[in-house]
């Protein structure tokens, strides 16, 4: 196999070689040739990434047929299949045969490769015949993966994925599918590697792009890892600001953030772009060819068919100007139709005959052109037209009446009117209120980016950079108004949307995925629910149970499939903190020198932790930020005050709590020097 990842490769370098060094003519051939050429390097990238553990699935059905099962797929120069794509058809059985259910396979064997050797294989036998000397039956691959040290990036899992989460990543559902499940149940594992699939199975879709849209850069950072070692770079990774172009630098009260963040919100920004419309009023038009006055009723009428394409107001103003410069020309030409008309009558009064005037002799053809004459022949409307289109005097008027605007100016002027924001927000204080105006002018918040999204869309039109496929991970943490500035770049509706109710942060709007989906795709979404932990041990989530029933009583609870140690509860002085975390680091390091450590505090705790001299093999993280992550081990300080710090405080102790695949301690901070320390 390797010798052909050889071959394919250097045929594929050669054939690129010789595009390069052709010599092409016009720029129509050469946009032709470089797009052959990028679709080349994308081709031999998929195959560099496909280096790693090339193979590393075999299936060897009851009749005798084995098939291998591999990052690509590869044939033999003779045209016979060598390796299966993992997302290939043929590859399903790897992920759904059960013992149950074996669905035609004998065995099931993983195969790990390093450095293009065979390092290791595992058996698993489903048909019940008996294990024979030819077969290598023992502890399962995907228990060691669970059991392998957390480095701070996550891995990919295509040699394990389990089959309810196959059954997600593969199935032919192309709207949008909502995937739930408790902590560690591996719907962020599950929303990858459908990026994956969909990229593999859905190429239509594919040449839109595929975004994967995670909370925080943090979040980006541990998974981003994932798609290249599954061969695929062809996927955006992006948090709101990054979609906005706009950071956020500024925080602000979760109360004011969560106002923000509802759909009424958005509703104000529409009603606050509407009034720099005209409504019922009238025009009045002053050119070089005469005055004119549109009454109410025609301005109203150009405005309704300028903002009939959902253009933007900016966009749609330049579709009313040519409105109202069609409807001045017509005014203005039978203005000057009438103008003659009367002048024929004046003159006809005082014995001149016009017609009589002009007409030509006997024999001259075109007796029309007479009639016409009086029509005003000589005047060349649609020139007239054009150059009313240009001219700047129109402009003003018209600018009265629609003015071209800027998102960030009218999203700032909602901010600073309290009038507008009390009605948008009547459940805000005054004192919340009065200080969105003062914040205002000191950046941007958070909330404010999906604000300035919508007022973009209200004001410029439909963005530019849309998808094919969207994947959205921690979605239980998303706004109203996050969701539209989501659903707005895929146009298609086919996404993949993953999260956990439960741990919803105190900014999230939405009480339910029907809630949230309900004005985009009401009732038209599949719907999973993930059933199996694999990254905590069972004593571990038991620890954790009393805080989701608690927070979320109907909750389906998970069950683990590993077991440890069971969690530890310790008490320290809030002087030795810094010194029992060192301790506690030092120790688990020691056992598991690979093992990622990660301390999860209160975010105003953190700088003081961070002040600390913990060493490398540790991270601080403020519980907010905490939504994703994974730890060999998590040292949760002052439990307290993680769940007194926001609205959400209960749920982010919840995450907290499961974030460890290893061991679970929660230091208790107290005054007294009665602290105990680990001993
Ligand atoms: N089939 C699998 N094979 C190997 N590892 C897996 C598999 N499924 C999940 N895991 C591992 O289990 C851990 C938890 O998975 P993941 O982070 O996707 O869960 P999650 O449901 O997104 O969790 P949370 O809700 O806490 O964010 C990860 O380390 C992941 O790699």
């Amino acid at each position: 196999m390797y010798g052909r990842l050889d071959a394919e490769k250097s045929d594929i370098g050669a054939v690129r070689a010789r595009l390069m060094g052709s010599s092409v003519d016009g720029a129509e051939a050469r946009r032709a040739r470089d797009a052959e050429i990028a679709r080349l390097d994308r081709a031999l990238g998929r195959l560099q990434l496909a280096e790693r553990s090339l193979c590393f699935g075999r299936l060897d059905s009851s009749a005798g047929e084995s098939l291998h099962i591999g990052r690509v797929g590869l044939r033999s120069e003779s045209g016979e299949i060598l390796l299966v794509d993992w997302r290939a058809e043929a590859s399903r059985p790897f992920y759904a045969a059960t013992l149950a259910s074996p669905l035609g396979v004998r065995r099931r064997r993983h195969v790990r490769v390093e450095a293009r050797r065979i390092v290791d294989v595992s058996d698993e036998i489903l048909d019940g015949s008996i294990p024979t000397a030819m077969d290598a039956v023992g502890d399962g691959p995907l228990v060691s993966a669970l059991s392998g040290a957390r480095t701070g990036r996550m891995r990919e899992a295509a040699t394990t994925l389990q089959r309810e989460q196959d059954d997600v990543v593969r199935s032919e559902h192309r709207g949008v599918m909502v995937v739930d499940g408790g902590p560690g149940t591996g719907k962020t594992i599950v929303a990858l590697h459908r990026a994956a699939y969909v990229l593999y199975a859905f190429p239509t879709i594919a040449e839109r792009g595929v975004l994967v849209f995670g909370p925080n850069r943090r979040f980006l950072a541990y998974i981003s890892e994932v798609l290249p070692s599954l061969g695929e770079n062809d996927v955006e990774l992006a948090t709101a600001p990054d979609l906005v172009g706009v950071e956020a630098t500024r925080s602000e009260p979760d109360a004011v953030a969560r106002a923000k963040g509802r759909r009424s919100f958005g509703d104000a920004l529409a009603r606050m772009v509407q009034e720099r419309q005209p409504h019922g009023v009238a025009l009045r038009l002053t050119t070089a060819h005469g005055q004119v006055v549109l009454d109410a009723s025609r301005v109203d009428a150009a405005r309704r068919s300028a903002l009939q394409g959902g253009i933007g107001h900016n966009r749609a103003r330049n579709l009313f100007l040519e409105h109202v410069v069609d409807d001045l020309v017509n005014e203005l030409e039978q203005q000057t139709a009438k103008e003659i008309s009367d002048f024929e009558d004046e003159l006809k009064d005082i014995g001149v005959d016009l017609d009589r005037m002009f007409a030509r002799r006997p024999g001259d053809h075109e007796p029309d052109d007479i009639e016409s004459s009086s029509d005003g022949l000589d005047i060349d409307w649609d020139r007239i037209r054009d150059d009313l289109l240009g001219d700047a005097g129109i402009d003003r008027i018209v600018s009265g009446a629609w003015p071209r605007l800027r998102a960030e100016d009218v999203l700032r002027e909602l901010l600073t009117d309290p009038d507008a924001l009390a009605r948008a927000m009547p459940e805000l204080s005054g004192e919340h209120i009065a200080s969105i105006g003062s914040e205002a002018e000191k950046g941007w918040s958070r909330a404010d980016l999906a604000a300035l999204d919508e007022a973009r869309a209200l004001i410029d039109g439909p963005v530019e950079t849309t998808y094919g496929h969207v994947v959205v991970d921690e979605a239980q943490q998303l706004s109203e108004m996050e969701w539209r500035m989501l659903m707005r770049r895929c146009p298609s509706r086919s996404m993949t949307i993953v999260g956990d109710l439960a741990q919803a942060g105190p900014t999230t709007t939405i009480t339910g995925w029907e809630d949230a989906l309900e004005p985009f795709v009401a009732g038209r979404y599949a719907h999973h629910t993930l059933t199996v932990n694999y990254r905590t041990t069972a004593e571990i989530l038991d620890a954790a149970m009393p805080l989701l029933a608690r927070i979320a009583p109907s909750q389906r609870i998970s069950y683990s499939i590993r077991h440890g140690g069971a969690p530890t509860y310790l008490t320290v002085a809030d002087t030795d903190v810094n010194a029992a975390l060192d301790d506690l680091v030092a120790r688990f390091r020691n056992e598991h020198p690979d093992d990622l450590v990660g301390i999860i505090a209160a975010t105003r705790r953190v700088p003081g932790i961070e002040g600390g001299s913990l060493g490398d093999g540790a991270v601080v993280v403020p519980a907010p930020d905490a939504r994703g992550l994974e730890f060999g081990a998590v040292i949760i300080v002052d439990p307290d005050e993680i769940e007194g710090e926001s609205d959400a405080g209960l749920r982010d102790l919840y995450v907290a709590q499961t974030r460890a695949t290893k061991r679970l301690i929660t230091l208790t901070i107290t005054s007294a020097d009665a602290a105990v320390l680990p001993g």
